[in-house]
């Protein structure tokens, strides 16, 4: 059974990258990279870590004009990414200009609010709404604008769900019980969220700052085993 759990490596130290990628492989079922990896090791370095024949999440939020979003999902096509995001808050426009250029077994899928807000937050930043309601609100444009999914926090999944039955849901923001929570404000553990609904979980520093990243990836992916969500369609 591949695990719907990606490892967010954030790191720009290649070589750090590949072999903790290889280190993890049989407890996760894919690899997160992002704008910390790519900026320091661009596609040559997304090609390198997709060797190990993990899937590649590309998370690099686009956001920009519909144009722009649109040639450089295409620039990125060749990289064959399983999942690809963008900000929701870019538009109608730009999620359709995102989706038509991707490869057709690519999911396109749009940040609703980030995990590391809450809202205060959006409030400061001229959101009038909690950040439940944002995230619905941009959950229907995005799946009127014929993207695949959502990204949002535990908390949002399952409402998300029950609006988009067949919406692909990606939850970070993720926390083993009594562990560090950092700069993240919308928290679940990774069987919460599972159980909610997520169809895919990015877990990051718990496992790759953890004394024993082997061990923790571990840890969590035999959390998930016993979630009622898998055990169910076991
Ligand atoms: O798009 C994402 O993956 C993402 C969206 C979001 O709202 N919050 C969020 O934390 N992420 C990413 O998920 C990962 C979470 O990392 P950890 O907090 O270390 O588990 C990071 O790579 C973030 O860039």
């Amino acid at each position: 059974m591949t695990l719907p759990l990606f490892v967010a490596i954030d790191t720009p130290d290649l070589d750090g990258a590949a072999s903790l990628a290889d280190a993890v492989r049989s407890h996760v079922g894919g690899l997160k990279l992002g704008l910390e990896f790519f900026a320091a090791n661009g596609p040559e370095g997304v090609r390198r870590l997709a060797q190990g024949g993990l899937p590649v999440f590309l998370d690099l939020k686009l956001h920009d004009i519909p144009n722009t979003v649109g040639k450089a999902v295409a620039a990125l096509a060749p990289l064959a990414p399983a999942v690809l995001t963008v900000h929701a808050t870019g538009g109608r426009a730009m999620l359709e200009a995102a989706k038509a250029a991707a490869p057709p077994n690519c999911k396109v899928v749009a940040v609703t609010v980030l995990t590391s807000l809450d809202e205060a937050d959006l409030a400061e930043a001229g959101v009038a709404s909690t950040p439940a309601e944002q995230v619905a609100r941009l959950a229907r444009l995005t799946r009127s604008a014929g993207c695949d999914g959502i990204v949002c926090s535990g908390s949002e999944v399952a409402a998300a769900r029950e609006a988009w039955p067949d919406g692909y849901f990606v939850v970070p923001g993720l926390r083993p019980a009594g562990s560090d929570v950092g700069d993240q404000k919308r928290v679940l553990t990774p069987a919460e969220a599972l159980d909610r609904g997520a169809s895919l979980l990015v877990v990051g520093r718990p496992i790759t700052a953890a004394p024993d990243p082997v061990e923790a990836a571990r840890a969590i992916a035999s959390s998930l085993r016993q979630a009622p969500a898998l055990t169910a369609s076991a």
